[in-house]
């Protein structure tokens, strides 16, 4: 059998809020004299993780806010790494995360189509043979407004133009957060189709969603998270109930 597409044990990773801008009296009392992750501001909003997820797997990821879902997809897609643990990705991520976090304001969209296309390891040719198709998938807004830098895009234009973009990456993994929650009605039917398209040819996709629709449409498979740590490792339904009883509580 081939090796696992994800693959990751005993992965953590800690973080340092920044205790001076977040310091308040009521933590001075609470952590005086105690030594610990939170009192110097590190702490671990993942820790322990151990998963595989085989090639074609569609995974949801649950959990409520501040869990550590939008930091496993970081580490999934290598922007973050790991502080303990290994986390192994065999092939190229094409990440519907911040959508338009990639962009330089003062290019143009078609500028900014290059750059990030380019950064994702599109080759130039591609990207000029791909063009008009990934323009008119963004929309008639973006089509007209192509030559204008990306800082007079509406926040909408800007997400539809990264979800084109990435969207077109030939990549065998696809990480989506929260995608459509953003965008109008018409984006959202545009996501959910092409979604559709991407498992259908076969790709792996790691999702997080508190939409559980969209969970239950997307994923066999369900990861349920709470305080960093994997409760769930089953199917969908089962990360949804545990989910369930553990908001109930
Ligand atoms: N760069 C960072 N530096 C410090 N803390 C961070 C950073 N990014 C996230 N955090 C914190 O790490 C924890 C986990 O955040 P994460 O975004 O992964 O949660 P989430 O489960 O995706 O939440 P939500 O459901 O609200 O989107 C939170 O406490 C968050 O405030």
């Amino acid at each position: 059998m081939a090796d696992p597409i994800i693959e990751a044990a005993g992965l953590g990773i800690r973080f340092v809020r920044n205790r001076r801008r977040q310091l308040r009296l009521r933590d001075l009392a609470l952590h005086r004299g105690r030594r610990g992750d939170h009192a110097d501001g590190r702490f671990w909003p993942l820790r322990d993780l151990t998963f595989s997820i085989e090639a074609g797997d569609t995974v949801g990821v649950i959990g409520r806010n501040g869990t550590g879902k939008s930091t496993l997809l970081r580490l999934i897609a290598g922007v973050l790494i790991p502080d303990e643990g290994w986390i192994t990705v065999r092939g190229a991520v094409a990440p519907l995360l911040e959508l338009s976090a990639g962009f330089s304001a003062e290019l143009t969209g078609r500028e900014n189509l290059h750059l990030v296309g380019g950064l994702h390891g599109l080759s130039p040719s591609y990207l000029r043979r791909r063009v008009e198709e990934i323009v008119s998938f963004a929309g008639k807004q973006v089509e007209q407004a192509l030559d204008t830098p990306v800082r007079h895009y509406s926040s909408g234009m800007k997400v539809r133009l990264g979800f084109a973009i990435i969207s077109h990456l030939p990549h065998p993994v696809l990480l989506v957060d929260e995608v459509t929650a953003v965008g109008d009605a018409e984006f959202r039917q545009k996501c959910y189709a092409t979604i559709d398209r991407l498992l259908g040819e076969g790709r792996t996709l790691v999702l997080v969603s508190h939409n559980e629709q969209d969970l239950t449409r997307f994923c066999r498979r369900g990861f349920y998270l709470d305080a960093g740590r994997m409760v769930v490792d089953g199917t969908m339904a089962e990360a949804l109930a545990e989910y369930h009883r553990a908001v109930a509580r």
